[in-house]
């Protein structure tokens, strides 16, 4: 496993909509590239950081990068679930993520409801870990001060 913390940004892109609606768990997707660019030492699986939207205030997140066994993409994925309540959809804005730590392998499971429990636990182990000073400080990275022209009118 790679040392963390791991930076990475990217344009957030549509998924498979399933996370809102089927998981009642929002999850802000990366394109292809981005997943493509992860170095070969960040395994899949399911890890906690924090995340910004644009120039957005820092939340707490977990994010999960791989294949989603129990949905059985055939595209390795990595999507971001930030803990926190947005009032609209932030597509195509660029996402900043920081992860710090790791939780899990992806797993299979035999009901929806056990999918969900598992990414419910993941939530809560990622809010506890998170205020730990280790990782809090992580929160404060001058990787999140991003001025607001660098990131609204790109690259
Ligand atoms: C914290 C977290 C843990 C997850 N763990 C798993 C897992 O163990 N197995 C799995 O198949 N999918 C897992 N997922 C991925 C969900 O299946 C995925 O977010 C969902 O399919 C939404 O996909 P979409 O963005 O394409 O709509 C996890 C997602 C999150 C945010
Ligand atoms: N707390 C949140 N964390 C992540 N995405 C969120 C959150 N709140 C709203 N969203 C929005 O919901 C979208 C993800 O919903 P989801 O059902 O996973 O759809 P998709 O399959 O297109 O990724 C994100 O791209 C973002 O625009
Ligand atoms: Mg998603």
């Amino acid at each position: 496993m790679r040392h963390l913390p791991y930076f990475c940004r990217g344009q957030v892109v549509r998924g498979f909509g399933r996370g809102s609606k089927q998981l009642g768990i929002p999850t802000a997707n990366f394109p292809e590239q981005v997943v493509d660019n992860l170095p070969a030492d960040v395994s899949t699986g399911i890890y906690y950081g924090w995340a910004s939207v644009g120039s957005g205030d820092v939340h707490k997140m977990v994010v999960s990068i791989g294949w989603n066994p129990y949905y059985k993409n055939t595209k390795k994925s990595m999507e971001t679930h930030i803990i926190h309540t947005f009032k609209e959809d932030f597509y195509g804005e660029i996402l900043n993520v920081a992860i710090v730590g790791y939780l899990r392998p992806e797993k299979n499971f035999d009901s929806l409801e056990s999918l969900i429990s598992a990414i419910q636990g993941d939530i809560e182990e990622a809010k506890k870990r998170l205020d730990l000073p280790e990782h809090l400080k992580f929160k404060e990275d001058n990787f999140f001060q991003v001025p607001k022209n660098k990131i609204l009118n790109g690259h």
